[in-house]
């Protein structure tokens, strides 16, 4: 019997779309992934069943794909399976999982190179998704014009912030671009958690792998920029530090930079709209 190409291409289109079709239901949160996993091993031809286990988890709304590597991994299933291709054993812990875990990611960490714009994008975050909470971060360093104490950040003296360490008042502290020193209170972030909500802290690759290591249901998102060139644009166009700082801090940017394969999720800040409706659909609610 003669395979003829064409057909064969037309086939694996429409298969294609099938799956297509499966991952945006489930994002959309039309369909949830465990019916999709029972569908899958009802109906071993259907598209269901041919999906990747990465590709189900990586639909869900809140699981970005480190979380889903990181999933997998825990529930001993190779990245690699297909959702129909699973053992009886390996079905009962992916079901499992499903109907109980794949809870809205309600600890963001947004990180990312200064001037990037995590500022203007959590800004907007605030302004349109009051849903999410933010923390305020502690910091010894001076404020910037307009910066208001208790808003963008608690400005705070040195021996302030070493009263906070000796009283384990962070969940995340560190030194930044070799100069000041900024923490997560840890009495805040447990408030609106407790309340159920969403909180997103805007903090520096050493605090995300603190959140990370520590809290690891938490979703890492890293801003980046268009380009790096972009980067210095936004840098130099804000304005608020001298040359020696600019420096100082694009050094930093550059292992930032380096580092986002360790996050969840990333966003480029090429537009601060759609940059954070990007990160909120992340989110998931
Ligand atoms: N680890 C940590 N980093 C923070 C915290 N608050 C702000 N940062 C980070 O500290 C760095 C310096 O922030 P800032 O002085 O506002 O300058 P910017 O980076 O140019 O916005 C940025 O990467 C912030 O994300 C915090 O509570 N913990
Ligand atoms: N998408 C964007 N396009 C152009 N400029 C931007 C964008 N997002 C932020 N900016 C500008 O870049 C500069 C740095 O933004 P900021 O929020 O302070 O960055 P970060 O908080 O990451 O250090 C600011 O002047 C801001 O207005």
């Amino acid at each position: 019997m003669t395979l003829d190409p064409a057909a064969g291409a037309e086939a694996a289109l429409r298969a294609r779309r099938a799956r297509a079709e499966v991952k945006r239901a489930v994002h959309a949160r039309e369909r949830t992934a465990l019916q999709v996993a029972e569908a899958a091993w009802e109906h071993p031809g259907s598209a269901e069943a041919s999906l990747r286990v990465t590709e189900l988890l990586d639909a869900i709304p809140g699981i970005g794909a480190r979380r889903a590597e990181r999933t997998l991994e825990r529930l001993e299933i190779s990245p690699r399976k297909r959702v129909g291709g699973l053992g009886a054993r390996q079905r009962e812990r992916l079901r499992e999982w499903l109907d109980v875990d794949p809870a809205p990611a309600r600890l963001i960490v947004l990180a990312g190179p200064t001037a990037v714009g995590k500022g203007t994008v959590a800004q907007h975050v605030r302004e349109h998704y009051p849903w999410i909470r933010h923390s305020v971060s502690w910091t010894t360093r001076a404020p910037r014009p307009g910066e208001i104490d208790g808003v963008h950040y608690r400005f705070v003296s040195d021996a302030e912030f070493d009263e906070g360490l000796a009283e384990d008042a962070f969940v995340e502290w560190a030194t930044v671009h070799n100069s000041h020193r900024y923490g997560t209170p840890r009495a805040q972030v447990q408030e609106v958690l407790d309340t159920g909500d969403s909180v997103l802290l805007e903090i520096d690759l050493q605090g995300a792998r603190q959140i990370r290591d520590s809290m690891p249901e938490a979703l890492l998102v890293f801003l980046a920029p268009p380009s790096w060139e972009e980067l210095v644009r936004r840098l130099v166009g804000r304005g608020t530090e001298d040359e020696a700082e600019r420096t100082r801090r694009l050094a930093t940017a550059e292992v930032e930079l380096a580092s986002q394969d360790e996050f969840d999720a990333i966003v480029v800040n090429r537009d601060v709209a759609e940059a954070a409706a990007e990160v909120v659909g992340l989110i998931g609610r």
